[in-house]
């Protein structure tokens, strides 16, 4: 079902990799356009600042991505939180070793040269998009390291697996922030693609507001749309 209008008291939740920009080849090469940075900008004050990105990528990342940006990023699946550019305001603890982490997933990639090893600061990701037929060997090892380091949890993600810390979810970011200014008393609506994002949209369901999964796949969204250029498209409906 496409989705209602953005509400003029909405909270807004965005996922970033494959709902606010197309899924890429590699991590890095993932491109922000100007539009949509200004796109941001602009929902951020028609909000009064009552928008989050909520991504699965660490703060620094999407902060470097998004350098203006003035709004709340929750990174890390929800590990870390910062409310405002150049801070992070709660990071997870590490109670693991996470260099040994990040050097045994890669003495696990290493015979496999197409797995894509991303060190992540709560966790670490093995990407298999370069060569799908790996699934299998990136999930055995995702399940190896997952034995080892039992603090952490597998996560899985779009060709790739992940491990983050055990009980870090993208629900527990939007139920906190839902808690403070300015997004306290406004009707939550979350836009993603992806398993880790599907309790955060269970979430702003159960709290009144509405949740669109962008692309395809099941999911408990009730609304839809079938890629980041429609959700932009829908967002710029909320600007006109
Ligand atoms: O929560 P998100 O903002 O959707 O981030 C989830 C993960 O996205 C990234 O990986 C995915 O996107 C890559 C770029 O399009 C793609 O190459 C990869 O196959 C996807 O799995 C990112 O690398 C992860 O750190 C994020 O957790």
């Amino acid at each position: 079902m496409t989705p209602p209008p953005l509400p003029q008291d909405a909270a807004l939740f965005l996922d970033f990799d494959g709902c606010l920009v197309d899924i890429a080849p590699t991590p890095d090469s993932v491109t922000v356009s100007p539009e949509l940075a200004a796109r941001l900008d602009r929902l951020h004050a028609r909000l009064d600042g009552a928008l989050a990105l909520i991504s699965g990528r660490n703060v620094e990342d999407l902060r470097g991505r998004f350098p203006g940006f003035p709004g709340v990023i929750a990174g890390s699946h929800g590990a870390e939180m910062s409310l405002k550019p150049g801070r992070i305001d709660a990071a997870h603890g590490i109670d693991f070793d996470l260099l040994a982490l990040h050097r045994q997933a890669r003495e696990l990639a290493a015979p496999h040269p197409a797995i894509l090893v991303e060190d992540k600061p709560h966790g670490v990701a093995l990407h298999y998009r370069a060569d799908p037929s790996l699934r299998d060997v990136v999930e055995d090892a995702m399940r190896q390291l997952a034995g080892a380091f039992p603090g952490l949890e597998l996560q899985p993600a779009k060709m790739a697996v992940e491990l983050r810390p055990a009980g870090v979810r993208k629900d527990d970011a939007l139920a906190r922030l839902m808690t403070m200014p300015p997004f306290v008393g406004r009707m939550p609506v979350y836009a993603g693609d992806d398993l880790t994002d599907e309790p955060a949209m269970a979430a702003a369901q159960d709290q009144g507001g509405f949740a669109i999964k962008v692309g395809e796949g099941d999911s408990v969204a009730r609304h839809r749309l079938p890629d980041p250029a429609a959700l932009s498209r829908w967002l710029d409906e909320a600007l006109a």
